[in-house]
């Protein structure tokens, strides 16, 4: 995508699967991207061979994507700034780069989470860490497995930003022939869909690990997205955001697809292992492991009840047996269908 003719810039920080997978995206949309890594053997693959084998074995990378090792360079002189760092290492990457970013450049977060110890969202942290306004933040966040959009199979994405330029021009950095951005000003709703939904699919993962079926992982599901919705709404969110591709698109592909770290992770919890041995054995980032904690810390915090997230919260990290997850959830009094 150009304007004037002028490619977009763009540079990509984190060079993981979504980062180096996002920066193909943005070439294949026209931009010339350089993604930053903190793994220099990554960051020279990249450079060197247009190939990051690690997170995408197997993938080429279009010719508009380039490497480097200065993190300063890369965001000093570029349109958009895509950052696919692990949510809760953020603030650590951004915070030394807020006197050397473009002053013309939108910041995206890629990112699903929400920090421990502040409960902040991504975008929060983002634009407290650069020290810029909130209208030069997006968020994008969708059904978008990394590897299914590396082999250039059709997507769709959305682009929230309290400022529609700021939406718009993130979207038409990353819009091509396989990836449809869709913009969105509910910025609020659309992160918390992302964060949240890694929790329900640890959820079902575990229920699959222990055996269960589709009505288990329909009703988790489902209900999981009436939590999302309930705590979004406490936050000012838009309901319409929740039925969307954020939400349930996301929460779809997540919880279904043996691709997703957060589903995985679940799995292994659910046939026994340690959650320390569960995190090795996923490998990648399976944000919901912290995230669901501050999630249900946001919550309690505005009085929204969460029970699959709270159950979570007890099996991974307050040593609630997985086994006995089912049975806290259907012991709770009966109550009227509905958010
Ligand atoms: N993989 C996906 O399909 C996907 C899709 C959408 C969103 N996301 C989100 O994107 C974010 C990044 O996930 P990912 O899948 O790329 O993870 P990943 O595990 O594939 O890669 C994480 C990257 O972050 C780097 N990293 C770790 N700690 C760092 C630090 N302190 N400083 C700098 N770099 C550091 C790692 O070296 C690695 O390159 C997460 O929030 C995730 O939820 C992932
Ligand atoms: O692999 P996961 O569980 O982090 O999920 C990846 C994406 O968020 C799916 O949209």
């Amino acid at each position: 995508m150009t304007t004037q003719g002028v490619p977009l810039r763009a540079a990509v920080l984190g060079s993981g699967s979504w980062g180096t997978t996002f920066a193909a995206v943005m070439a294949d949309a026209g931009c010339d991207v350089t993604v930053w890594g903190r793994d220099a053997a990554t960051v020279d693959e990249i450079a060197r061979d247009g190939r990051n084998t690690r997170y995408l074995p197997g993938i080429d990378l279009p010719a508009g994507v380039t490497a480097t090792h200065d993190v300063r360079a890369a965001v000093a002189d570029v349109d958009v700034v895509a950052v696919a760092v692990p949510s809760q290492r953020a603030r650590d990457v951004l915070a030394p780069l807020a006197d050397a970013l473009s002053p013309r450049a939108a910041v995206v977060s890629l990112m699903k989470g929400v920090e421990l110890g502040t409960d902040q969202r991504m975008s929060e942290v983002v634009a407290q860490s650069l020290g810029i306004a909130p209208a030069r933040v997006a968020v994008l966040s969708g059904p978008n497995l990394a590897r299914e959009i590396a082999l250039r199979q059709p997507t769709a994405t959305v682009v929230a930003s309290t400022d529609d330029a700021t939406a718009r021009l993130v979207a038409r950095a990353c819009a091509s022939s396989y990836f449809r951005p869709y913009t969105n000003p509910d910025v609020v709703g659309v992160e918390l869909c992302g964060a949240v939904k890694n929790v329900i699919a640890l959820a079902v993962g575990i229920s699959q690990g222990r055996g269960m079926g589709f009505n288990t992982m329909a009703t988790v599901i489902t209900r999981g997205l009436v939590e999302i919705t309930r705590l979004g709404l406490a936050l000012g969110a838009d309901a319409e955001t929740f039925p969307g591709l954020a939400g349930m698109g996301d929460l779809m592909a997540t919880c279904a697809s043996p691709d997703s770290r957060n589903h995985t992770l679940g799995v292994h919890l659910g046939r026994g292992m340690t959650l320390d041995a569960a995190v090795v054995a996923t490998g990648g980032t399976a944000e919901g492991v912290k995230s669901c904690r501050s999630v249900l810390e946001l919550a309690t915090s505005l009085g929204v009840e969460m029970p699959i997230t709270s159950a979570v919260v007890r099996v991974l990290h307050e040593g609630l047996p997985v086994d006995d997850l089912a049975g806290l959830l259907l012991a709770r009094p009966h109550r009227a269908e509905g958010v």
